[in-house]
């Protein structure tokens, strides 16, 4: 996280998006609202087609909003061309010249800008450097990596020192490996250079990975902005709890709040503490999401009692599914020990112990 939160660097204000005419129309953003602070490594995470391209498109200056407008430290930028935005963009495709060197690649932007050819060299140099790729500066794009290849594209976006760089899914490329390293590559670049990211994604591990705030994104709208931490453990409606980690759903009765703490009551009669989403509005007939690895499986007691279904080994960690008495299915995650078994058969009883505060009430 930055130290302490920054000026806003883009601020979108009521934006929206359509394409296409009558029947046809498609709204990709849906008077979308996001506040972007200076030095920070933001993620547009959501499934295809919920709109987060066409948010870093309008940003980037490359389509205009339908009605809204994005602000660049407080200006406007509706009137300025993508080449007159102190913005770049990383794309999937990185889009490098085969046929020039590491190093031509880099200075290629800055030598259209007209900058002096010293200056030029200094920047390449310093680029190099900070990708760690001193070593294949002659060496034609075309004769190098996939991960050596985003590391220039990076380089090259980067070599301008635009105040926010745009990165639209630029790790799907690459093997899980080279994806994971370039993972924790990115978030020292950023760290480094202070430049604001904001990075395109729909992939919820990568998110949680790198991002000091994530913006979930869904069918054009933005359903919820925080930390990792917000998001996984404070999600605020179902679609965000179910896209982000495995929840276990259960209807519940919402008793007395206090303090963001809920008493609720589940259909099995047991009563368990809860935490309760921002914008959540009273009614009768509530939602409350568990995580798998906050329930622990028991033989004597527990507040949800039910029969085991299926037990999946998974190396690190057990899951048991679990048929509840009151009705639907459960699992609960379980971390396992060395030499043991996580001790339970299929069909035997069961009592589901949840941790205190680990369910948490969901506004919709
Ligand atoms: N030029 C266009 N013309 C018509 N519809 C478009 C256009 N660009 C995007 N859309 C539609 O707008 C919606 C949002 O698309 P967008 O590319 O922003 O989604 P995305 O979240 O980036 O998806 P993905 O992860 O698949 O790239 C989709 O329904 C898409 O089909």
């Amino acid at each position: 996280m930055p130290a302490a939160p920054g000026r806003n660097a883009i601020e979108v204000r009521s934006v929206s998006k359509l394409f296409g005419t009558g029947e046809a129309q498609v709204a990709a953003l849906d008077n979308v609202s996001v506040a972007i602070r200076e030095n920070e490594f933001f993620t547009l995470l959501g499934p295809s087609g919920c709109g987060k391209t066409t948010l870093l498109r309008l940003i980037a200056g490359f389509d205009y909003p339908t009605e809204g407008e994005i602000l660049l430290y407080g200006q406007d930028i509706a009137p300025l061309p993508p080449f007159k935005r102190p913005v770049n963009t990383v794309f999937q495709s990185y889009a490098l010249f085969p046929h020039m060197t590491v190093g031509q690649n880099i200075g290629f932007g800055l030598e259209m800008l007209g900058k002096p050819k010293a200056e030029v060299e200094a920047r390449v140099s310093a680029m190099l450097k900070l990708v760690r790729m001193e070593a294949l500066k002659d060496r034609r794009t075309s004769q190098i990596s996939g991960g050596q290849q985003q590391r220039v594209a990076l380089a090259r976006a980067l070599a301008p020192q635009p105040k926010v760089l745009l990165l639209d899914e630029p790790l799907s490329a690459l093997d899980y490996k080279l994806r994971k390293e370039m993972q924790i590559e990115l978030k020292r670049l950023q760290n480094e250079t202070g430049i604001t990211f904001i990075f395109v994604t729909h992939d919820q591990e990568e998110a949680l990975t790198m991002s000091d705030r994530i913006a979930v994104m869904s069918s054009g709208r933005i359903l919820q902005v925080g930390s990792p931490w917000d998001i996984y453990d404070r999600p605020a409606e179902r679609f965000v709890a179910d896209f982000i980690g495995d929840s276990n759903f259960l209807p519940a009765a919402v008793g007395a709040i206090e303090n963001g703490i809920a008493r609720v009551k589940l259909l099995s009669g047991a009563e368990i503490s809860a935490t309760v989403a921002e914008g959540y509005q009273p009614k009768a007939e509530a939602t409350v999401a568990i995580r798998p690895e906050h329930t622990t499986a028991v033989r004597t007691g527990g507040q949800l009692p039910g029969s085991v279904e299926n037990v999946v080994y998974l190396g690190t960690d057990t899951h048991i599914h679990i048929k509840l008495d009151s009705g639907g299915n459960f699992t609960v995650r379980q971390q396992n020990m060395r030499s043991q078994s996580c001790g339970f058969e299929v069909g035997e009883r069961v009592g589901i112990q949840i941790a205190a505060n680990a369910a948490q009430v969901l506004k919709d």
